[in-house]
């Protein structure tokens, strides 16, 4: 098996699969990007020549650079163009069944050293993998939103994925410039894990009148340091992504109360009130 990639497919043109083929292909992958959808395969592509011509209109790369970046990718709805690429990214709803079966087509047709990785937030890797004939070749590969600006991604490993897949990703992870972490498949993994009571107590918070989504956020970014504050990240991710990714979360640790989801967020996703993506959740946005 090869140690450097040299070339690439993500399953998924949707915020993360759009995201994850910038970072590959601006890291010199060249990089099928699949998507099931029409629609979303041409605004994909549309988003990516956006996105470089930004870079460049900013400076931070040529017109060069940003026309060899955008030279190494390939969108197609025909799923037999990501049979012959070193790593296959998966980056579709978070639904098992539906993962599942991906990758059990994948594994009828692509060569036996082809690396499988999930992004899933939230899901069991080895539950993933349980379709498969070979599941020491899958591992969890979590990027976080937005893909281009986080530096971390985590590696998940599987109860069956082998040592050699791991490395092979940890190797792949540097390729394209983030920084690996690895970690055992429990539920949330480690960022998603520890940012549910980040959330959660938020809600709670608010809910008990303490203080409001505004203060909550305004607090923990000038005291705590962070970027952004628990409600402007829920905007962001979108509403029913996190309130879905608490329950399964919550499910997996079989109902421990610390991780008990809030009824804030189940009433805003049955509002469609997701957040950014609806033009309001905790706060509202004027251009969407
Ligand atoms: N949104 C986030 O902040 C975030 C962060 C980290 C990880 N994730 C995980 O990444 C995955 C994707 O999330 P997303 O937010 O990008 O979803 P999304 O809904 O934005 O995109 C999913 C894409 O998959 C396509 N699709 C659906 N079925 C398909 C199939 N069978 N084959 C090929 N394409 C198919 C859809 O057309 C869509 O373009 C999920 O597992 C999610 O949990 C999301």
């Amino acid at each position: 098996m090869l140690n450097t990639v040299t070339k690439s497919a993500v399953i998924g043109s949707g915020t993360m699969g759009v995201g994850i083929a910038q970072v590959l292909i601006h890291g010199g992958i060249p990089t099928v990007l699949y998507d099931l959808s029409e629609e979303q395969a041409r605004k994909a592509k549309e988003t990516l020549i956006k996105r470089f011509s930004r870079l460049v209109e900013k400076g931070k790369m040529s017109e060069v650079e940003k026309d060899k970046a955008l030279g190494r990718l390939q969108v197609t709805t025909d799923i037999r163009q990501v049979y012959r690429v070193g790593v296959i990214i998966e980056a579709v709803p978070e639904n098992i069944e539906m993962k599942q079966s991906i990758f059990k087509e994948l594994e009828e047709n692509c060569p036996d050293d082809t690396l499988f990785a999930t992004n899933t937030s939230s899901l069991s890797v080895t539950e993933i993998a349980g379709v498969l004939k070979r599941p020491s070749r899958l591992a969890g590969l979590h990027f976080f939103n937005p893909a281009p600006l986080m530096p971390l991604v985590e590696i998940i490993k599987g109860t069956d994925t082998s040592k050699e897949t791991i490395h092979l990703l940890q190797q792949f992870v540097t390729q394209i410039g983030k920084t690996a972490v690895i970690c055992q498949d429990t539920p949330g993994f480690i960022v998603n894990r520890i940012a549910r009571p980040f959330y959660n107590e938020a809600l709670r918070i608010e809910k008990d009148n303490i203080a409001s989504v505004e203060k909550i956020d305004r607090i923990l970014k000038i005291i705590g340091g962070f970027k952004m504050g628990p409600f402007e990240l829920q905007d962001l991710i979108g509403i029913d992504v996190n309130f879905a990714t608490t329950k399964t979360v919550h499910n997996s640790f079989y109902g421990e109360s610390r991780f008990r989801p809030q009824y804030q967020q189940e009433r805003m996703v049955q509002a469609k009130r997701l957040g950014r993506k609806t033009g309001g959740g905790f706060y509202r946005y004027e251009s969407s």
